[in-house]
């Protein structure tokens, strides 16, 4: 658990679960988050709250606020997180280690019902908890929650090894946690043992399928590191929903017993997880979370095969954090990346794939068009000026390399503009797309807005530069050799040169027209040319063989640009974006975690002019009531 659960004080002490310390961080980032809980003189020890704390509070923040708004009444789904897998695979473990709440865990069946536990956030620092069952809410606390939790189960699925679909609700209110819903599930197992119906397997197939086919849960598939993903039952579940696995995240446990080949297992992710893998050592046996957190994090330190393992894949904290920022992550790689734009149907602009299509075909067009001048006046003049320049002692008939370099490079210096206004052009329109993703994400939340709309600035800025500089090398690279192994050149320049001799023949014989018509160019003067007789057919090559190369050149400048875009566009969706956000909203000019909430200044103005109205109405009302007592009292 690397990272996580730093510092704790605990209002009570209960499972062992709580140090007494608290530490300040070196790092000034940490301490301006730490700030908010030492306050609050509570801080909880759950790694989604540690983790969260850190770098993902304002997102969970967000889920939190909806959820106060009643957005469900509106039909509008909020994530919940499923928890799937093999029997004993490790579920329960993983999901008190997120929560921070003990949960039962042992060998055999020890999840019989569906367990759906709603974390919420509440002022006091008294947490409170309860299970809600069959109509009725009994009170628990922290100690006797494990113990009650089994009986609940016993409750509602008899006291042997069977088990229902009727949910068991914990419900733990708690200072400083995020509001999320998981759902614990019973593991899959395909063998009835003693005391089990024959349909077992069946039973728990059609509950897990009822929990995760909904496009708003988030699969969490546990898998053991000492199992083969490909012939895992969970995953094969969890495919039949989500076949693109955008929402599945696979968690592997158990890694301390098993961590031969783990490497090779999930980077060659045979399973097709979408949203990637996480590998966890959970809490085990008596282990308080402060020490399992410092067992797991040796681990993936000193381990000789496990240190080996990507550090942005291990630990309870980097789970916590993939469940919320993927949600974000994935509208932006819908858009940019596969094309698939359902979510904005209606707004073109955010079709973006086709739209960036359209800009490269556009650029392309300009390149081609942007001819220097007119080819039909002053034809071969420069060609003659030059290779005039570049004679020396020599033998006559080679034509010297310099003179192509020289008129190459004036040719690129001539059109370097037209791919640096394009880089611009498209960073400009990207940053608009995903500018526009992060406030549909972080609607009604304008400090927030604020943050992510400087971090897409931010990025764009670093992303544009890139490309700038990327651009600014291949132009350098263009003007500095002539070089190509397509054999579409020596294909063009030979039927290029095939004119050589009509051309060749009109000039020389001055009885002929002062004119002559060539193929692709039209009609040419070529009185003035016959001053040059001992450079003419140098002059021809030098000019058609720059011809069939140009168009090489402007066809790396499209293909290059084309593949460079992808690529860029792919890394900063999967990779700088999140890093961007996170450090944007926890830098000195994200404003603190309680800035994020506070309302935009529109809004606090007609906040207050609606005070003023109800101020005003309820005198009114008052008046009223007063006018009206006197008329019945007079009345009567
Ligand atoms: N060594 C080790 N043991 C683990 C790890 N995670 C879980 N366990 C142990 O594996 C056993 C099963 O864990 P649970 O969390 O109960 O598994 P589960 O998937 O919820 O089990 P069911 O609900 O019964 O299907 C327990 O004894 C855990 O202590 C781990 O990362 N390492």
């Amino acid at each position: 658990m690397a990272g996580g659960g730093k510092q704790t004080v605990g209002s009570k002490s209960s499972t062992g679960s709580k140090s007494k310390s608290t530490a300040l961080s070196p790092n000034p980032l940490e301490n301006s988050s730490l700030a908010l809980v030492e306050q609050n003189q509570h801080v909880i020890n759950a790694p989604i709250v540690s983790s969260y704390n850190d770098k993902i509070r304002p997102l969970l923040d967000a889920v939190d606020k909806l959820r106060n708004l009643m957005v469900m009444d509106e039909g509008i789904q909020l994530p919940t997180i499923v928890v799937v897998g093999d029997q004993s695979s490790g579920k329960s473990s993983v999901l008190e280690s997120l929560a921070g709440i003990s949960l039962p865990r042992g060998q055999g069946i020890c999840t019989r019902v569906p367990l759906i536990m709603r974390l919420q956030h509440h002022p006091s620092l008294e947490p409170e908890l309860s299970l809600e069952y069959n109509g009725r809410v009994d009170r628990t606390d922290e100690d006797n929650i494990s113990e009650d939790i089994v009986k609940a189960t016993n409750l509602i699925a008899g006291g042997g090894k069977g088990i229902s679909n009727t949910p068991l609700t914990l419900l733990v209110k708690k200072n400083g946690v995020p509001d999320l819903t998981m759902v614990d599930l019973p593991g899959i197992t395909r063998v009835p043992v003693h005391g089990q119906p024959e349909n077992i397997y069946d039973q728990i197939r059609d509950m897990i399928m009822e929990y995760i086919k909904p496009e708003e849960s988030i699969i969490l598939n546990v898998l053991s590191a000492s199992v083969d993903f490909t012939t895992c039952e969970s995953i094969r579940m969890s495919q039949s929903v989500d076949k693109t696995g955008e929402r599945t995240l696979a968690v592997v446990t158990k890694v301390d017993k098993a961590p031969e080949g783990l490497l090779e297992k999930v980077t060659a992710d045979d399973v097709n997880i979408g949203l990637g893998y996480v590998c966890v050592r959970n809490r085990i046996g008596d282990e308080t979370y402060e020490e399992a957190s410092t067992i797991a994090h040796e681990l993936f330190q000193t381990h000789h095969l496990l240190s080996k393992i990507d550090k942005s894949i291990v630990g309870i904290p980097v789970l916590a954090q993939k469940l919320i920022i993927g949600c974000a992550k994935e509208s932006l790689r819908k858009v940019l990346l596969r094309g698939e734009f359902e979510e904005f149907s209606d707004d073109k602009r955010m079709h973006c794939t086709a739209r960036l299509v359209e800009m490269l075909n556009q650029y392309s067009d300009d390149l081609y068009k942007c001819k220097e001048s007119d080819p039909k006046i002053n034809f071969l003049m420069e060609e003659i000026k030059i290779l005039e320049e570049a004679k020396g002692i020599a033998l006559p008939n080679f034509l010297p390399r310099n003179a192509f370099l020289v008129i190459l490079q004036s040719k690129v210096r001539g059109i370097s503009s037209i791919p640096i206004g394009f880089v611009d052009q498209v960073w400009s329109y990207i940053e608009d797309v995903v500018i526009s993703v992060f406030m549909r994400h972080s609607e009604n939340y304008y400090q927030l807005q604020l943050s992510a709309r400087r971090a897409g600035h931010n990025l764009m800025a670093k992303m544009k530069e890139r490309s700038v500089k990327w651009m600014m090398e291949i132009v350098e690279m263009e003007k500095l050799t002539d070089y190509t192994c397509d054999p579409e050149y020596v294909t063009e320049w030979n039927k290029l040169m095939a004119q050589q001799e009509v051309f060749m023949n009109g000039v020389n014989d001055g009885n002929r027209p002062p004119t002559v018509v060539m193929e692709g160019i039209g009609e040419i003067e070529i009185g003035v040319l016959r001053q040059y007789p001992h450079v003419l057919a140098q002059a021809f090559d030098l000019k058609m063989r720059m011809t069939a190369y140009w168009k090489v050149v402007l066809r790396r400048f499209v293909d290059c640009m084309a593949l460079h875009l992808q690529l860029s566009v792919a890394n900063l969706v999967n990779q700088e974006m999140e890093a961007e956000i996170v450090n944007e909203l926890m830098g000195p000019y994200g404003g603190g975690i309680e800035r994020m909430l506070e309302e935009s200044p529109a809004v606090a103005v007609k906040r207050e002019k609606l005070n003023k109205s109800i101020k005003k109405l309820r005198e009114s009302k008052d008046v009223v009531a007063k006018i009206m007592d006197g008329i019945i009292n007079y009345g009567d």
